[in-house]
């Protein structure tokens, strides 16, 4: 039997799975990873079972002379905290957890959107303030969500759930951003640039994968692209957003709110935006329901089996 290492504790069904097929070792911490525990993680077991925040940087793998281990199956989709080029010089597989995502992931830029658009967070905290002073035609007015236009950044497998969901379900006509065009199953129009787009939309939804090639992708100039009466929604990488700013933007009314799941350097949330009215923040919902959480891991064991097995990984990154 193989040695895995788990680097969280998973939902019960996944490691039942786990445990049938290998020698199993579950971290029982639920934070990241630290410097030591990763190069003992990848010396000492021949997989290991990583998730978001578990920095296998190029030094982790510097620091270890031919690893024991050749697999690092993440949970998630996203893989910007492992660096893919140093495992691949090092000797180790890397494959993460698309699809299972998905749907979960539209679902919370949904609610993002209508939050944001229609003052759901700041309405919640009045009620729950008790100064809340009863119905009135003018109280508390936000954006009608159906029928505008939607942006989205980064049309992928979650971009175009996100799409989907906005144009049968909201009527709103779809924009985006790629490096090529895609074919659509709806009507979209197809922008070259970031800028362009939030240009053209009154909500831009960020869908990119993070990493240096994205890093900053939303600046200033994307920010005032998008004017006063536009949204920011972000459920991809914190990173993706120059969070400086977006906060300048927000101050200045360049933009008429956000809706975040991810942040810059994240669990940190700069002050300034939690004290913010127009903003609606989350933490890293994406794919927080049992299932889904389900789902994913038992796509990280079928990877993790499919290698014991010496057959091809079914979602190499
Ligand atoms: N908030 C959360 O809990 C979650 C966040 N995510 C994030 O969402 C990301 C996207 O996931 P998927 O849709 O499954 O990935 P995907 O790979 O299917 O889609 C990403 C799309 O972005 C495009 N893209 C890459 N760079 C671009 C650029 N510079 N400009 C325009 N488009 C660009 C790609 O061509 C691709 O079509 C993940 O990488 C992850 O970081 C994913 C799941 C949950
Ligand atoms: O952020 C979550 C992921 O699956 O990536």
């Amino acid at each position: 039997m193989l040695k895995l290492f788990v680097t969280r504790p998973l939902p019960e069904k996944v490691l039942d799975a786990l445990a049938e097929r290998f020698e199993m070792t579950v971290r029982p911490s639920e934070l990241p990873m630290e410097f030591d525990e990763m190069t003992a993680s990848l010396s000492d077991y021949d997989v290991v079972l990583s998730t978001l925040r578990d920095l296998y940087s190029a030094k982790v793998f510097d620091a270890v002379d031919k690893p024991r281990c050749k697999l690092l199956a993440n949970f998630g989709v996203g893989f910007n905290h492992i660096d893919v080029a140093a495992a691949k010089g090092a000797g180790v597989l890397v494959t993460n957890t698309p699809g299972a995502v998905t749907d979960a992931t539209a679902d919370i830029a949904l609610t993002l959107m209508l939050m944001v658009t229609r003052r759901a967070g700041e309405g919640e905290r009045l009620v729950r303030s008790g100064g809340w002073t009863g119905w009135h035609p003018t109280q508390m007015l936000g954006m009608h969500l159906t029928g505008k236009r939607l942006g989205i950044l980064g049309m992928g497998r979650i971009g175009q759930a996100i799409a989907r969901r906005c144009h049968y379900g909201f009527d709103m006509t779809v924009h985006y951003c790629s490096r090529t065009p895609k074919e659509a199953v709806m009507e979209t129009s197809w922008h070259k640039s970031a800028a362009e787009l939030a240009a053209a939309v009154d909500v831009l939804v960020l869908a990119v994968p993070g990493g240096a090639e994205t890093r900053h992708l939303v600046d200033t100039e994307v920010l005032k692209a998008l004017g006063p009466d536009g949204y920011l929604v972000n459920i991809a990488r914190g990173d993706v957003v120059d969070e400086a700013a977006l906060i300048a933007a927000l101050e200045a009314g360049d933009i008429a709110g956000a809706g975040l799941d991810v942040y810059e350097n994240e669990p940190a949330v700069p002050e300034t935006l939690m004290a913010r009215s127009d903003v609606v923040l989350l933490p890293h919902l994406g794919t927080a329901a049992l299932e889904v959480r389900e789902a994913m891991g038992m796509v990280a064991v079928e990877n993790l089996i499919a290698f014991a097995e010496g057959r091809e990984l079914v979602n190499p990154v």
